[in-house]
């Protein structure tokens, strides 16, 4: 919300891709018009779409239409799957169990995290211990989520070099043990439909997902794409609608970047609003720094904000569990 942004700009992120793995990335043109628009985007909305980003459009199809038939399933079947602390919070969480700022939110959720073996990071990691919980139907779906993860993952590791490069630092800034092991989270999401959503009967008030910010570095947004619900606040707090664009991601910046940045780039407040009449079904992956990362501003960024350095450290497993641990309090 760093500006007063009335859309979402789009990048074709296809040039960074192609010359992600050469270590000169930032000397070609093309590589240098996609790190531009990087920067713009982040400062101005931490918010752009990524188009050219190489995720099979029948996979990208196939993840939610899986998870709408899961959705759809009699409420004892998805309970198979019962988000617990126990379970590391992994699992899924009924309509009104997710809260946010205080007030229970209007959908339910598969969550999924990099499963963590006990003992791996100590006290540190214990909550969030535990492996996925995954539906048994369709039979295939821990299969399919695993693919689909593990490309979101390679991506948003190349969106991230485009990003070290947009900051004027490396396109290794966010490897080794700042997020050489990233952690990441899944969250499959279904926002029930408003029953009578037309004209002046609509009914907008039932948020779906109230105002936050993501945690991490950056997120991936797969949406429905005939349904209008993602909202991003500009600067004034005017709510910047993020319709579905056939074949992009919505990607947005989280707090860790923002701590990493120095607050050059913004974690946007951002909340979903279902106000159609259809249920909607949303697949957002989160790339996140090392589940043990000490996380402060980064001695250039402080220098590119005048040398004064503007946030605090954080533990992003720290943030993380501090997160969960109220979001279903
Ligand atoms: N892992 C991420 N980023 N999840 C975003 C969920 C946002 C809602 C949550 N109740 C909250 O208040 O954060
Ligand atoms: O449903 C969406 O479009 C976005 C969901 C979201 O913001 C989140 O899960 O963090
Ligand atoms: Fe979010």
């Amino acid at each position: 919300m760093a500006t007063d942004f009335k859309s979402i700009p789009i990048i074709d992120i296809g040039p960074l891709l192609s010359k992600s793995d050469d270590p000169d990335m930032g000397s070609d043109p093309g590589v240098a018009q996609v790190v531009e628009q990087l920067d713009r985007a982040c400062r101005e909305a931490g918010f752009f779409y990524v188009k050219g980003h190489g995720v099979p459009d029948p996979l990208v199809k196939e993840v939610r239409s899986i998870a709408r038939k899961f959705f759809h399933l009699p409420y004892e079947e998805k309970l198979k799957i019962k988000m617990t602390p126990e379970a590391g919070y992994r699992g899924y969480q009924r309509l009104g169990e997710n809260i946010t700022k205080g007030v229970p939110d209007l959908h339910e959720a598969i969550d999924c995290y990099t499963e963590i073996k006990p003992g791996r990071y100590g006290a540190l990691g214990k909550p969030m211990e535990g492996p996925n919980q995954w539906p048994q139907y369709p039979p295939n779906y821990k299969e399919l989520m695993e693919e689909y993860i593990s490309l979101c993952s390679e991506l948003s590791r190349k969106i991230m070099r485009g990003i070290g490069l947009a900051l004027g630092g490396s396109p290794s800034e966010f490897e080794g043990d700042r997020a050489g092991e990233a952690f990441w989270v899944t969250r499959i999401i279904g926002y029930p439909g408003v029953p009578d959503a037309n004209g002046d009967n609509k009914t907008d008030n039932d948020v779906g997902c109230g105002a936050h910010t993501d945690y991490g570095l950056v997120t991936l947004v797969n949406q429905d794409d005939d349904i209008t619900a993602l909202q991003v606040r500009n600067l004034s707090g005017e709510w910047i609608s993020a319709p579905p664009i056939p074949g992009t991601f919505v990607c947005n910046i989280g707090d860790m970047l923002k701590i990493w940045s120095n607050g050059l780039y913004e974690s946007t407040l951002h909340r979903v609003v279902n106000s159609n009449a259809k249920f909607r079904v949303c697949v957002a992956y989160f790339y996140e720094p090392n589940y043990d990362a000490a996380v402060e501003p980064l001695d250039f960024c402080i220098q590119k904000s005048g040398g004064v350095r503007k946030l605090g450290k954080a533990v992003y497993g720290e943030h993380l569990v501090a997160k969960v641990q109220t979001n279903f309090a």
